[in-house]
């Protein structure tokens, strides 16, 4: 009798786990078959792929099939295929997807929880105006000479390294860092992070502890992007405490300092003192000019080393690509008596091919996670695979399958080769609108992307005109990715050799 109850029990169990794997099949979207429990991340599960790889694969095996239903764990989740649907997603039906999928709250994490990427509806739209105003072209020209300056530091860095220009090789993903670390406390603090003179400065000792792919923090954020219900749960607190007293320290310090100076600058940290003076919306508090600095902080340094780190990587293994590049940049530094100005750097077309092509082999976030804020209904077009509308309900999982798309044959021929020459006059204009992710689409775009382009590619002018970039054995190819960070980062670092053109 007692068997009988067991096999009933665990049968009624089953039945229940798995109804809610229906869920896409009543409505008609194709999708993998899940796995009890863990639904469709089995790999992410047993730390074989990061979730952006199991989705690349998800979008790799429904050709033609422009939303595909799945499950991460057991809660229904939808991957977006087509570009036409993702420019819904994004820009023209943005009110039903306002939302990121990742929420922090804030009175747990003060500092993170004020970020717009986590904020939410009318919260985020506030933030967003006022802090749009401190990354324009403008105060992008203004922070321009702070930036030349760092790059010059960074060539003198790689002079004194013995071990980048004897062969054994650096891993660029750490020397990028220090350049982005030391451009992100000149232009948006106004102070010397000394991260290439200190081996342990006080910004490099907290990046360490802030963006780190084996940080506690990051094994949090996989298992929500895993485990959906999770925060439901449990509050998630992703600033370590430690991190946010030393970064509200630096912050209140160096506005204490400017006061009693009288010094103005132009930058960022500048422009939140402004808005705590003239914020009418709410009380603008300390708390907020911290929060918001710290997330220039974050946002400044870890992705643009990323990108820059690969595009070095990709120069390295491409000599064609890196002479056509050095050639560009020399004759703009010929032509501007060795100098190179602000206008001069944005006229370098390939310059820019290049770091859009490194951007779409290698984008730092390989999957984007939208939350839907408000019904919308998918409309299947002639011939569509899907042969119903599908209502997409509130609270559903957005997935933007950014690795897929980028390295899908049917919009960019020859994925696996790094070809500048797409992005390049005509070719450019010729790319699948949509099809490009490496900073989001429409309002809820990046941010920081002028910035962040902008470092990385002054960075790297100033690399090409000092060394001759190949590729050291300490590499491991194929690359293969850490499954647990929610950002791309090569097992093992990407080891270059330089050599100083003289
Ligand atoms: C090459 C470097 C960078 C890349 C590839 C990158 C990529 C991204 C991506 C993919 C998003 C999410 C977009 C979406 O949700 O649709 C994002 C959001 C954001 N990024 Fe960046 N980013 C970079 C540099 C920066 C920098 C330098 C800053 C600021 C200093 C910054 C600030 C932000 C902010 C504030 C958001 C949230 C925007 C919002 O939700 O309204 N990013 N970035």
């Amino acid at each position: 009798m007692l068997l009988i109850l067991a096999i009933v029990a665990i049968a009624t169990a089953y039945y229940f786990l798995n109804l809610n794997y229906r869920y896409w099949k009543k409505r008609g979207v194709p999708g993998p078959k899940p796995t009890l429990l863990l639904g469709n991340l089995g790999p992410s599960f047993f730390l074989k792929k990061s979730p952006a790889e199991v989705y690349e694969d998800i979008y790799n095996d429904y050709q033609d099939v422009p939303i595909v239903g799945i499950y991460r764990a057991s809660t229904p989740a939808l991957v977006v295929r087509d570009p036409e649907v993702i420019k819904d997603v994004t820009v023209k039906s943005f009110s039903s997807f306002r939302d990121n999928d990742l929420q922090i709250d804030k009175s747990i994490d003060p500092l993170f929880g004020r970020h717009p990427f986590v904020l939410r509806g009318d919260e985020w739209k506030t933030t967003r105006v006022q802090l749009t105003p401190g990354f324009t072209s403008g105060k992008m020209k203004w922070i321009y000479p702070l930036l030349e300056d760092v790059s010059k530091q960074f060539v003198r860095f790689i002079e004194s390294k013995p071990k980048a220009l004897n062969g054994e090789g650096v891993e660029v993903k750490e020397i990028c860092m220090r350049f982005t670390l030391n451009n992100v406390g000149s232009c948006a603090f106004g102070l010397e992070a000394r991260c290439f003179e200190e081996e342990n400065s006080e910004f490099r000792q907290l990046a360490d502890r802030f963006f780190c792919p084996e940080a506690f923090q990051m094994v949090k954020v996989f298992l929500v992007s895993i485990i959906p219900v999770i925060p439901k749960l449990i509050s998630i607190k992703f600033t370590p405490r430690d991190v946010e007293e030393k970064l509200t320290n630096i912050i209140s310090q160096t506005l204490k300092y400017r006061e009693t100076n009288n010094v103005v600058r132009n930058d960022f940290l500048q422009h939140l003192h402004q808005l705590k003076k003239t914020c009418t919306d709410y009380e603008f508090t300390d708390v907020d000019v911290a929060a918001h600095a710290t997330g220039f902080f974050g946002d400044g340094y870890e992705t643009s080393s990323i990108v820059m780190s690969f595009v070095l990587y990709e120069l390295a293994l491409n000599p064609t690509a890196q002479s056509t590049l050095r050639e560009e940049i020399s004759k703009a530094f010929e032509e501007n008596d060795d100098q190179l100005p602000y206008d001069a750097l944005q006229g370098l077309q390939y310059l820019d091919g290049v770091v859009n092509e490194a951007l779409r082999m290698h984008p730092p976030a390989g999957s984007l996670q939208k939350i839907c804020t408000e019904p919308y209904t998918y409309i299947p077009k002639d011939g569509d695979v899907i042969k119903q509308p599908v209502t997409i309900e509130k609270g559903t999982c957005i997935i933007l399958p950014v690795n897929g798309l980028h390295h899908d044959p049917k919009y960019y021929e020859d994925p696996g080769s790094f070809k500048p020459e797409r992005f390049i006059g005509v070719n450019k204009d010729n790319l699948t609108k949509y099809s490009f992710l490496p900073f989001g689409e429409g309002p809820r775009a990046c941010l920081g992307q002028r910035f962040g382009i902008l470092q990385i590619k002054i960075g790297v002018a100033y690399v090409m005109k000092n060394f001759e970039l190949s590729l050291n054995k300490k590499t491991k190819r194929p690359l293969t990715y850490d499954p647990i960070y929610f950002m791309t980062s090569p097992k093992g670092g990407l080891w270059l050799d330089f050599k100083k053109i003289v």
